[in-house]
């Protein structure tokens, strides 16, 4: 073994031991956040205690509100200049879902992001010969809406990292699982009230015209190809049955396996939309949202240092092919894929519960989970130091990364 092999081993051996000798405040943090379920944008305590969290760790540089209202950044640096210095980043999360709180764990997410951050310092800060590197760690508010992390893209938060790790909490440990595009679109439906008993004849009628979308939408589905998705929620149907409605407004999300496919499928989408405007006589306003999110751009060599570190740990990869193949769903992820090489595995949680359910809710606020979470923010930080004491292994992730970036490039472009 060489000596650079022991010195590894050492840094992940101390990666593990500093994340448990801080598990406890980890753990508050989690349950802090997981107890003040906020949604999109507003997740103000959840960046306060964030805040305050890095804060309180010795050594980190702290930017509160950086860029975003509830986004921050926390950053830490080896000596020495920034000439060669890797520049590690680690996302958090902590928007919650609307009714149902933290369904989809993002409270585990901020954990294990701020975890490896700190596990991979501590390791750092006792290494003998110094390892230039600076350790990012970035608030990414608003998964679950528009996404934050396209936001702070725009706003350049992302420059200058060299790659990014985060972890998403799940029903089983994955490396991977289908990450797909999708683009939030409002349509709204404009018609004439007036008495629906006296006169409807006189009445144009704006739920006639969301209920034909509905379902113009779900016929489209028998020619969408099988891993398209297009599905909604009629927001807003009308005041009273005696009153024409006037106004509708449904949302919907719309998602294909890769970003080049998305606009193949809403010209099918609008086609659905504006036609049940013609059949009623209303008119119609489509509006798709700021941000679209794109699908992961995968790097196979992260996942592979990953799971191979992962399994030291004793994680149990999924190989159900129904799973890794099926179960997808969108993330602002995608978007920094395109922009900087990244992972973004799932972790089980201690619980066979579907995210998205009051279940996972229960799930990801038992301290059960701490032992899952915690292990997999070791993995995420082991990997980091694979890339940082393996110069060939980063020469590896770059050298795909920018082979995927051009194979996309090419199916964009319709090459
Ligand atoms: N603009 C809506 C974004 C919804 C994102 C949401 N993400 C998740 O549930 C996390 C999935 C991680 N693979 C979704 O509905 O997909």
């Amino acid at each position: 073994m060489t000596d650079n092999e022991e010195r590894l081993i050492e840094l992940k051996d101390r990666v593990c031991r500093s994340i448990d000798e801080t598990r406890e405040k980890l753990h508050r943090l989690s349950q802090d956040i997981w107890s003040c379920p906020e949604l999109a944008y507003q997740e103000t305590e959840a960046h306060d205690r964030l805040v305050a969290f890095f804060t309180h760790e010795h050594g980190w540089t702290v930017d509160s509100h950086f860029k975003l209202e509830t986004a921050f950044r926390a950053t830490w640096r080896t000596g020495g200049d920034s000439e060669g210095t890797m520049n590690v980043g680690f996302l958090c999360e902590y928007d919650a879902l609307p009714g149902i709180g933290h369904a989809c764990g993002h409270n585990l997410i901020a954990e294990v992001g701020a975890a490896a951050a700190v596990g991979l310092k501590a390791a750092l800060e006792g290494a003998q010969e110094g390892v230039p590197v600076q350790v990012t760690v970035l608030g990414t508010p608003a998964e679950e809406d528009v996404g934050g992390k396209i936001d702070l893209l725009k706003e350049g938060a992302f420059k200058g990292i060299d790659v990014v790790f985060m972890a998403h909490p799940s029903k089983e440990d994955a490396t991977y699982l289908p990450c797909v595009a999708e683009h939030d679109v409002t349509i709204k439906y404009h018609g004439k009230t007036t008495h629906a008993s006296s006169y409807p004849w006189r009445g144009v009628n704006a739920l006639d015209a969301a209920v034909l979308c509905y379902n113009n939408l779900s016929v489209l589905r028998q020619q969408m190809r099988p891993d398209w998705r297009v599905h909604g929620i009629i927001k807003h149907g009308g005041l009273k049955p005696n009153i024409i409605p006037d106004y509708t407004e449904l949302e919907y999300y719309l998602r294909t396996p890769t970003r080049a496919e998305l606009p193949v499928l809403k010209e099918k989408a609008e086609r659905c939309f504006r036609s049940a405007a013609v059949a009623t006589g209303c008119t119609v306003e489509v509006e798709y949202a700021r941000n679209q999110l794109d699908n992961i751009l995968r790097v196979a060599e992260l996942e592979r240092l990953f799971e191979r570190n992962g399994k030291t740990l004793g994680m149990d990869f999924t190989t159900d092919e129904d799973v890794l193949r099926n179960e997808s769903g969108s993330t602002d992820f995608g978007n920094v894929t395109f922009a900087v090489p990244g992972i973004h595995p799932y972790f089980y949680i201690g619980s066979n519960a579907l995210n998205h359910t009051p279940e996972y809710t229960v799930a990801a606020g038992d301290e059960k989970a701490q032992f899952f979470t915690l292990r997999t923010a070791k993995a995420l930080a082991m990997t980091a130091l694979d890339l940082l004491l393996q110069p060939e292994a980063m020469q590896r992730v770059m050298q795909e990364f920018t082979e995927v970036k051009l194979k996309d490039d090419k199916m964009s472009n319709g090459v």
